[in-house]
């Protein structure tokens, strides 16, 4: 748990607020605020390009809201927004959009069993406009103009490991940030979880479980599919690729020297017992052949026996938001 002092007395008056954020925001748990929390920090930070401008890591996605939400790439930030919205207002005060977004972010995954800690720097300015609507190049190209290689984009996919859409994981451990989001995107897709013809969404392997096309792609896509596959049994690589690569799109459109390193706030998230592996009824004969394991020379993940999984709905018994 945070400390009574941040070792910057500049950091100081954090303390109770990243002790409410984590009591009353997130519940003390890994929880659908958290999920939202932490995928904030990716809808605020990537809002730049070098060529038509925007803030990046900002705060702009909340102070602007009115024009970024109106971006199809923004889809259901809306809930976010309701989420995290009364907390942003009550610290309005003392702290900038863009370091709320950051703060929650960082803190998000202190409850998520084998995330990494995340590191937070304070004191950025207030946004200056709405970012652009320009999100409509390819995701390594949209990461790599703002200085993202394709396995810093891998990395920061992780977080899927603990996400979802319309209230469906995307990976068979929703509630521990493993790598299983790695092994199970991999596997041959044999279904769809709800209804077919999703614009985005392709067949997963696991019920209950939704796969984006996205993911899919990148983790069979060959300037990718090697970095994918090394996460996918190994957690400590994954654990110590995904916190700098997160903490470097907390400075996209910021000078890092320009801001006081608060990082001590942020308390060690808990840690994961067990490692990823095949969910019941999988195997690695069930890899896409196109992708197999050996290709790259990963160690196998191990089998765990009987049957097949079904992956009940995340958190239902939390409000009524649709993811
Ligand atoms: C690289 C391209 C990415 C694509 C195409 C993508 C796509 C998506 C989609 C479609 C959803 C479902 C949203 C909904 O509920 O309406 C989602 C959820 C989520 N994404 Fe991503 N994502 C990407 C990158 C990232 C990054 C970089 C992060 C974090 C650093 C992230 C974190 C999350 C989280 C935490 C959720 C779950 C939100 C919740 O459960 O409420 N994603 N993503
Ligand atoms: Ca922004
Ligand atoms: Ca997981």
């Amino acid at each position: 748990l945070p400390s009574k002092r941040a070792l910057n007395p500049k950091c100081d008056f954090l303390v109770p607020i990243t002790k409410d954020l984590l009591d009353n925001l997130f519940e003390n748990e890994c929880s659908d605020a958290a999920h939202r929390a932490l995928r904030l920090i990716f809808h605020d930070t990537i809002g730049i390009s070098p060529t038509v401008g925007g803030g990046g890591a900002d705060g702009s996605i909340l102070t602007f809201n009115e024009t970024e939400l109106t971006f199809p790439a923004n889809d259901g930030i809306d809930d976010v927004l309701d989420t995290v919205g009364p907390f942003f207002q009550k610290y309005s005060h003392v702290l900038s959009p863009g370091d709320f977004v950051q703060l929650a972010g960082a803190l998000s995954l202190v409850n998520c069993p084998g995330a990494p800690r995340v590191k937070f720097s304070l004191g950025r300015a207030q946004p200056k406009a709405a970012s652009p609507p320009n999100l409509c190049d390819s995701i390594l190209s949209r990461f790599g103009s703002v200085g993202f290689s394709p396995e810093e984009v891998i990395a920061l996919l992780s977080s899927h490991s603990i996400a979802g859409l319309i209230r469906t994981p995307f990976d068979s451990t929703p509630s521990v940030f493993d790598t299983n989001i790695f092994i199970d995107v991999l596997l041959k897709g044999t279904l769809f979880p709800g209804t077919t013809g999703n614009q985005g969404e392709v067949m997963s392997a696991i019920n209950g479980t939704i796969r984006l096309q996205s993911d899919s792609e990148l983790a069979r896509d060959p300037r990718t599919a090697c970095t994918w596959q090394s996460f996918a049994n190994n957690q400590p690589l994954m654990a110590a690729k995904f916190g700098p690569a997160v903490f470097k799109l907390s400075l996209l459109g910021q000078n890092v020297n320009k801001l006081t390193d608060c990082s001590d706030i942020i308390p060690e998230p808990k840690t994961l017992k067990d490692q990823a592996s095949f969910p019941p009824g999988t195997s690695l004969r069930d890899i896409e052949q196109s992708v197999s394991l050996c290709y790259c020379s990963i160690p196998e993940p191990p089998c765990q026996p009987g049957p097949p999984l079904d992956v009940p709905l995340c958190n239902p018994q939390a409000d009524g938001g649709d993811s």
